[in-house]
């Protein structure tokens, strides 16, 4: 479970977030929506501990850990995983180098390594791709390479940053039915942020909404999109 207390963050003259409380369930697939600038990567960047808050707790089960530092940080981080809009993957390394990546951060042994990147490739249906470069591959193949990496070393949770934005409504629905048989498969909490609606919609089991860096509305998905309680909410589900 992700606990969030109290958070709040500043830049300057801006609140970002304000007295944030949000419970995430294990196993549970989360999405977070708001209007541009509502708070909702500033809230992604302080739950995977990439920030701090100015204020505010966050907990990891019983664990705070928005107070860790040096080697108790990294390997709190290293228990998750991230993927982004753009993919971030390295251009000078193949498939089976972006993958094997964190691994040999990790300091894994090259056999061990190879082991596990087999077993990403086919988890996340990319066989064939193994050597090949970056710039050889589509966009939804670029985000199954992204999703591989983030998995390589089997963390607890998956950070989706606008993870299917750039990509067309096939792809699109391709990915969430990947993202969701992985996590019903490992039993990893998901957590996204997304501007698409239909995303939320079709793999997200809850929803939280953020407007002016506050949680205005938070529950079932189907309770926030069929009823709508307040007016950002309704701004965003009717459009
Ligand atoms: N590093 C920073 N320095 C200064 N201001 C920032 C910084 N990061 C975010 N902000 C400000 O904090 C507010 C929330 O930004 P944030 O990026 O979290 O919103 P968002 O909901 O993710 O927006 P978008 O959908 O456009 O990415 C905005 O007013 C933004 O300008």
């Amino acid at each position: 479970m992700i606990i969030l207390k109290q958070i709040s963050k500043q830049y300057a003259q801006v609140n970002a977030l304000s007295s944030v409380d949000l419970v995430i369930p294990t196993g549970c697939i989360y999405g977070i929506i708001g209007k541009s600038g509502a708070g909702k990567s500033t809230l992604l960047r302080i739950m995977s501990l990439l920030e701090q808050p100015d204020g505010g707790e966050v907990l990891y089960g019983s664990q705070r850990v928005d107070t860790l530092s040096g080697k108790e940080l990294l390997l709190r981080r290293r228990k998750m995983g991230m993927i982004f809009q753009n993919f971030n993957l390295l251009s000078s390394r193949t498939v089976s180098g972006n993958i094997a990546y964190p691994l040999e951060i990790a300091g894994m042994h090259n056999k061990d390594i190879h082991r596990r990147v087999d077993e990403l490739l086919e988890m996340v249906d990319i066989r064939d791709k193994r050597k090949a470069r970056l710039r050889e591959l589509s966009g939804g193949q670029k985000q199954r390479v992204a999703i591989a990496r983030a998995l390589a070393a089997k963390p607890e949770v998956l950070y989706c940053d606008e993870a299917t934005s750039a990509l067309d409504p096939q792809t699109t629905r391709a990915i969430l039915s990947l993202i969701r048989n992985l996590q019903e498969h490992l039993g990893i909490t998901v957590v996204l942020i997304t501007h698409q609606m239909p995303v939320i919609r079709s793999i997200c089991r809850e929803v939280a909404v953020l407007e002016g860096g506050r949680i205005v509305e938070q529950g079932p998905v189907a309770e926030v999109f069929d009823t709508p309680k307040t007016a950002a909410a309704r701004e965003l589900v009717y459009g």
